[in-house]
């Protein structure tokens, strides 16, 4: 199986670019919608941010405002790595079931759209590595625009991240988003034939029919080897 790693800056476009992987037939595990779930009402990982962060934080009808949380978290270094480790546990397990139920359907290409891909030091299981670059002034406008936020508060959020040209350096891939959306489409098409090449040897051993070949051999290895000693034993 070939783990493809997602990332980028906030609005730097890597749902939009998820969105056209999906729409391409290859499946996507996105750790926003992860970190989403493991914060509704009753879960273990809003009790958890509910002790941590108090009853302020939640709407009339018990949900956690997300806003809320937001302002307070992207203009506190340390209450968001409190929120992070918080919720790291919940949003890990959370993806890896995603990935493995993914790997008993047989998938050979999946993407994992993780904007903290460096931060959580999940890097290291993904290869290739996708970032989805954009020059900061677009970055900025397109996060204002789209979450209709402040500029302070757009800054505070994209400084909350390691620096994008930072995660450029670390890439295996670059798409740049600083253009218009067919720009975009036309670097999608290239990325798109890179990761569906043909899978390595390792990423087929590790894939669920690399799986049951690597067990069928072992099973018929064990076989032969029993009936060769049988036969020499009578002889
Ligand atoms: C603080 C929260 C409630 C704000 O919710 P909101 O709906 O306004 O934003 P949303 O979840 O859609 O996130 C938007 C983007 O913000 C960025 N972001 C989210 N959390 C963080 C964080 N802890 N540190 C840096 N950037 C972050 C990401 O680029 C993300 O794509 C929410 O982001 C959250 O619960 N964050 C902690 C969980 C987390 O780490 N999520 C990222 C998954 S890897
Ligand atoms: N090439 C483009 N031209 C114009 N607008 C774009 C382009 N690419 C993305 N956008 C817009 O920019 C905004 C940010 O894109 P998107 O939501 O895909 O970013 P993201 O990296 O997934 O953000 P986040 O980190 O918050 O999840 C969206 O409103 C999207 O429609």
């Amino acid at each position: 199986m070939r783990i493809v790693g997602l990332t980028g800056g906030i609005a730097s476009g890597k749902s939009t670019v998820s969105n056209l992987f999906k729409s391409n037939g290859i499946p996507v595990v996105d750790a926003d919608l992860i970190a989403r779930d493991v914060l509704k009402k009753g879960t273990g990982g809003w009790r958890r941010v509910v002790d941590a962060f108090g009853r302020d934080i939640l709407q009339d009808d018990g949900e956690v405002d997300r806003a809320k949380l937001g302002q307070i978290v992207f203009s506190d270094p340390a209450k968001r790595q409190l929120l992070n480790r918080l919720l790291a546990p919940f949003i890990s397990s959370g993806m890896f079931w995603e990935v493995f139920k993914l790997w008993i359907k047989g998938s050979k290409v999946i993407v994992l759209d993780v904007p903290l891909l460096f931060e959580a030091k999940l890097d290291r299981w993904t290869k290739p590595i996708i970032v989805v670059w954009v020059d900061p002034e677009t970055q900025l406008q397109r996060l204002m625009a789209r979450d209709e936020i402040s500029e302070e508060q757009a800054k505070n959020r994209i400084n909350a991240q390691i620096p994008l040209d930072w995660k450029k350096t670390k890439a295996d891939i670059v798409i740049d988003n600083s253009g218009s959306l067919e720009a975009l489409h036309e670097q999608f098409r290239k990325v798109s034939n890179q990761v569906t090449e043909s899978l390595t040897w390792v990423e087929f051993g590790l894939s669920r029919g690399g799986a049951l070949c690597v067990l069928v051999s072992v099973i018929v290895g064990v076989f032969t080897c029993r009936s060769i000693y049988n036969n020499n034993r009578m002889k």
